[in-house]
This record gives C-alpha cells, structure tokens and sequence, in this order.
C-alpha cells in the first residue's frame, strides 16, 4: 500500500512530503496507522547530520500515538484496532538485559533497529528512488508505519493521541529519569539544569514524588514561568549569578549540596556542574541530554571517591510495554499534566516549520496531526 510520509532524503535537507509504498507486516510485525507525533530534539539531530549513526534516506519521527490496523503471523499481544505507542526502547521480555529487570536497555532488535531495518533485516518502505529506512524502529514522520510487536505498548482507548504521543519520549524520559533511574525520594532537593521539554518533565516528576526544593537552571529566563507551574521552586540564571558560581549557588540553597540533580541541557560543561554541586556522601547526577558526538565529560575523582554518584538515562530508565501504559493512566487521571507542554501542532506538510520552531526556542513540543 502507499502512505504519505516526511523523507528525509540527506543531512541537512527539509524533510519533504512524499507519497512512498509500505509493504504489509511480516510475521511478527504490525502496521500502525500514525495518528500524531511529536517531534523531537533527536530527529533534529539525526538530520542535521550532526549524528555519526544517521542514515539517509529515512523516515524520521519516534514520538508517535496511532491504532493497529494489520498483524504479522504470529503476533499475540496485539490486535487490529488497539490504540499503541511506538517504542524506540522495546520490551522483549526475552533477552538477559529484560531478564535481568536491572535495565530497560532490551538487546533484542537493537542490531538492526540501528541500521534502520526491521528484524528480517529489510524495510518495509521504498519509493522509486529505492529504499527508505527506518529510524529508531519508529519513523512515526509517516502516516503508516511497521513495527515489531514488541516495540509497541497497548494503551488505553479513550486517550488523546494528540497528547499521549509525547509519552512516546519525552514525557516518559523526564518523569521515568526521576522515578525509575534516580529514584527520587520524598523531601528530597532536586537541581534541573535545562528546562526545555525534558526539563520540564523531570520538574514535574520530582514535584510528583514529593520533592522539597526543586531547583532550575537555566540561560533563558523566558523558561521559569511554565517551569513555575510545573514545580520548580527556585531558579538559577547562570548569566545573572555567573557560570563559575552555579555550583556554591545550589550548595547554598540547599544545605549542603542537591540530593539529585539532572542534565537536560546536553552539554558537558553543564554536566560536570550538575554532578559538582550534588551533596557529598550520596548525591546522584542523572544525565538525559545527548551530548554532541565526539564530547567527553571530567571531573575530579575526588568528587565521587567523596560519595557522589553520576548516572545516565535513556527512555527515562522505562520499560516502554509495562510501563508507558501506567504514564498514560497518570495522565488520563490528572496526575501530570501534558497540554500545556504541546504549544503547537500542525499538519504533514508543515513539519519543517515544527524544526524551525524548535531551533528557535519558541516551542516545547510541536506535534503532527495526521
Ligand atoms: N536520554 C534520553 O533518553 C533522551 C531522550 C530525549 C531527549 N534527550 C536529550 O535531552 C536534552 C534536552 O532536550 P529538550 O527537548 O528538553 O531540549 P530543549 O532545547 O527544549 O531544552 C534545553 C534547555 O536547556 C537550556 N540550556 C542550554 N544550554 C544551557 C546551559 N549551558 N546552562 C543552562 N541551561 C542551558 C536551554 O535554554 C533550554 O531551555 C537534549 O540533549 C536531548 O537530545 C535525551
Ligand atoms: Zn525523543
Ligand atoms: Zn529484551
């Protein structure tokens, strides 16, 4: 069948609106009519070429809410009409890393899904021009896409796509880095360093489990009105206060140094001031931001040989079949609050406008409705 679909044709290229063919699911494998999308810092990465893992031509997009619409031979846990979130991080259940319940990092189709094929080996879309391959196992930038059954979590019926797509990553990385990877306790004082669209999850995941003092920093001082709302308690501007003095700022505001802190900037500069200015004796840094390629990050080992912890996260430490159900729960229950998050949303065809808007700092979360 034919879908329409973004192609991303090369690094640093709009993505534009093709019609393409997409062949049926294989055994083990669903078809999913993409409902909306989110579009991530990761997409833009991965088309700016900026991403050493990148490949070309392919169909961008991980962030997506749709309904299944055919199954693979074979395929048990779902059926034609349930509603799914795609997952970049699956859940096979299977393999020693599921087994082990130590990590969310499921090894079972992690070969492949890098070289942006399915399983088999092959993609399922192509166009006159040959093959297009798929990204991150997702490529919800098309109408119509396939996925292994395993990459895909069975969510509730009466939720909004529109909304829960934003489960897909960013919602799920910000709360489950809090929740899952950190562990953040109740009282705890919690510094975020970034409060774009991850940042602002993680606030509200620390705000969820019942966090004292929940600390942002920032360079954009437009940011703390909506971080406000989401929780933060204090603010940081490095600007104002001088990047040399984040550190001994955040000491002070808490006591002695943040319980938990976590990057959500991306850079590694920041990173080592998210570790520096954790408590000593037990302060865990968590970092999210996906820092440039080829970046390394230092500190002193005196820093952890005294007791602080540095962590890192991807998909919010969420087992995405188990889990992303649950954050779908919590939001259809007013637990956390997504809406306000999407500050914009468009059609197909304007997609590249959805980049812009992000490039600009003028969006959170932009989403496509198909
Ligand atoms: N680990 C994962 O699983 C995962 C998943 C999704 C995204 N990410 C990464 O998380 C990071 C954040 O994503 P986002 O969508 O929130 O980005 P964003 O651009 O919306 O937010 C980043 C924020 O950091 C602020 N910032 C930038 N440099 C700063 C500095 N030096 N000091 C203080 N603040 C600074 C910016 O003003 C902005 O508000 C990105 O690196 C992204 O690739 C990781
Ligand atoms: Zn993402
Ligand atoms: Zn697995």
């Amino acid at each position: 069948m034919k879908t329409r679909a973004a192609v991303a044709w090369k690094a640093g290229a709009p993505l534009t609106i093709e019609t393409i063919e997409i062949a049926g699911p294989k055994p083990g494998e669903v078809l999913v009519e993409v409902m909306a999308t989110g579009i991530c810092h990761t997409d833009a990465y991965t088309l700016s070429g900026a991403d050493p893992e990148g490949i070309f031509p392919a169909i961008l997009g991980h962030e997506g809410a749709g309904i299944v619409r055919e199954i693979g031979a074979g395929v048990t846990s779902l059926k034609v009409g349930d509603h799914v979130i795609p997952l970049y991080t699956p859940e096979c259940r299977q393999c020693k890393t599921c087994l082990s319940r130590r990590s969310n990092l499921c090894t079972a189709i992690r070969a492949t899904q890098g070289k942006g094929v399915m399983p088999d080996g092959t993609s399922r879309f192509s166009c006159d021009q040959g093959t297009v391959f798929h990204y991150m196992g997702c490529s919800t930038f098309a109408n119509f896409t396939v996925l292994p059954e395993i990459a895909l979590a069975k969510v509730r019926e009466d939720a909004p796509f529109d909304k829960i797509c934003y489960i897909g990553c960013g919602v799920t990385t910000g709360i489950g880095a809090v929740i899952n990877t950190a562990k953040v306790w109740p009282g705890a004082n919690v510094a975020v360093f970034g409060l774009g669209g991850i940042g602002l999850n993680v606030i509200q995941g620390a705000r969820m489990v019942g966090a004292d003092k929940i600390i942002g920093i920032d360079l954009n001082p437009e940011k703390v009105a909506m971080a406000k709302k989401f929780g933060m308690t204090d603010f940081i501007n490095p600007n104002e206060v001088g990047v040399d003095k984040v550190v001994q700022a955040i000491v002070d505001l808490t006591g002695g140094g943040a319980d938990f802190s976590f990057d959500a900037t991306g850079n590694v500069n920041v990173m080592r001031q998210a570790l520096e200015c954790c408590h000593r004796g037990w302060g865990e840094s968590i970092i999210i931001g996906v820092a440039e390629a080829g970046r390394e990050i230092s500190t002193r080992p005196f820093q952890l040989v005294t007791g602080r912890v540095w962590k890192g996260t991807a998909f919010g430490g969420a087992r995405g079949r188990t889990d992303v159900p649950k954050i779908v729960d919590w939001y259809m229950e007013g637990k956390i609050e997504i809406d306000s998050l999407i500050t914009h949303t468009m059609g197909l065809d304007d997609i590249n406008h959805g980049f812009d808007l992000m490039h600009e700092g003028k969006s959170i979360r932009s989403v496509v409705i198909y």
